[in-house]
């Protein structure tokens, strides 16, 4: 469907937890989240009903994210069962990759088609310092069993934090030479309680650009927000995700549910719609899709001079 600005939007990211097994800086209070009662909280079986109906109304890419969706009991239910809906052509989850080495195969035979795995540093202790205690070898070991099961094409997702790891660029980029992976280098942006630190440390994705040289642009991924790029003569692509220096919202396809039952027209907007409401009721459920299409915003206002970042954590909406 079509929002008031002409953008066809058919991309649902879902959110099917706010936990998390990790806690990075950037995303989520050390203390984590309290616990909300079960009420609160999506059961996979309703999340399948927003994501049946929205398959209805033409959206044919699907995201798993969180939190840790890896998190989330019997993950594989929702994979199946979405990935048998009728008119989804691209099934993908975004994961910390703690818990993939344990999970792939049975994610590959649930039908899940690919996954994008976060990983900002390539330092043993580096990675435990901004994740607050994560062991980078389980990672490492996930991105090994994802390539292993055909989880594929593989997208690492690297948020670059000024004076952490861009001493790092060429390193990760490296690793699309000999691999077929994907690297993207994330602008960091201002959100929830950790928004300050984010504005301190944010660079733009720029610096990237200056610091490989000889990167060869090529198309951009139909409906991914990444620029693509490939070093000379690499297996994989390097992908630049630039929200905040040049956002690419005017291209944006795009809704959020949240774990906790609202639809989300814009992730830097601090609107949102219960779509519990409607659980029980495709039509109803479809309405309620239409009007959070109806509410989305031209574009993000983070570079507006009195512009206040929302609310809630990133591990709260997925990213
Ligand atoms: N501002 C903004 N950032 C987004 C949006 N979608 C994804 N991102 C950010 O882009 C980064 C990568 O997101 P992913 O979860 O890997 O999803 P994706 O980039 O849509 O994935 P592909 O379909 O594989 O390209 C994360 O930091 C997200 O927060 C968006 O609509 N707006
Ligand atoms: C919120 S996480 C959820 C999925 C999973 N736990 C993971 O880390 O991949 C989704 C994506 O959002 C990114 N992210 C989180 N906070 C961010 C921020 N403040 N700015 C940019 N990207 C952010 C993460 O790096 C990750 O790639
Ligand atoms: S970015 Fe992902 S792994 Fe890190 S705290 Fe947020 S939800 Fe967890
Ligand atoms: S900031 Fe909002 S409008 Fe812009 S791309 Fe992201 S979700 Fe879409």
């Amino acid at each position: 469907m079509k929002d008031t600005y002409g953008r066809n939007i058919r991309y649902l990211r879902v959110s099917v937890t706010d936990r998390c097994n990790l806690r990075c800086m950037y995303c989520m209070p050390e203390e984590g989240v309290c616990k909300k009662t079960h009420p609160d909280m999506l059961s996979l079986e309703e999340i399948y009903q927003i994501i049946e109906a929205s398959a209805e109304m033409g959206f044919d890419k699907i995201r798993i994210t969180g939190g840790e969706p890896l998190v989330r009991k019997n993950i594989e239910w929702l994979v199946k069962k979405t990935a048998e809906l009728e008119g989804i052509k691209d099934i993908a989850m975004t994961t910390n990759g703690i818990l993939l080495a344990e999970y792939a195969e049975k994610l590959k035979d649930a039908g899940l088609n690919r996954v994008n795995i976060s990983l900002d540093t390539l330092d043993v202790e580096k990675f435990r310092e901004i994740t607050r205690g994560g062991d980078i070898e389980r990672v490492l070991e996930g991105i090994k069993a994802a390539l292993n099961h055909g989880l594929t094409p593989i997208k690492i997702n690297t948020v670059l934090i000024g004076g952490f790891n861009d001493d790092e660029i060429e390193d990760l980029a490296e690793l699309t030479l000999n691999h077929d992976i994907h690297v993207r280098f994330i602008e960091l942006m201002p959100i929830g309680h950790a928004a300050d630190w984010s504005k301190e440390k944010f660079i733009p994705n720029e610096t990237v650009l200056e610091r490989l040289e000889n990167l060869i642009p090529l198309e951009n991924e139909d409906g991914s927000p990444a620029r693509t790029y490939k070093m000379p003569g690499a297996k994989g692509t390097i992908g630049l995700i630039n929200p905040i220096s040049q956002h690419f919202c005017n291209t944006c396809n795009r809704l959020r549910l949240t774990a906790d039952g609202k639809l989300k027209p814009c992730l830097h907007s601090d609107k949102e719609i219960d779509v519990k409401k409607g659980l029980g009721d495709k039509e109803e459920i479809k309405k309620i899709i239409v009007d959070t299409i109806e509410m989305k915003p031209k574009a993000h206002h983070i570079n507006d001079k009195d512009y206040k970042p929302i609310t809630r954590d990133m591990n709260n909406i997925g990213g």
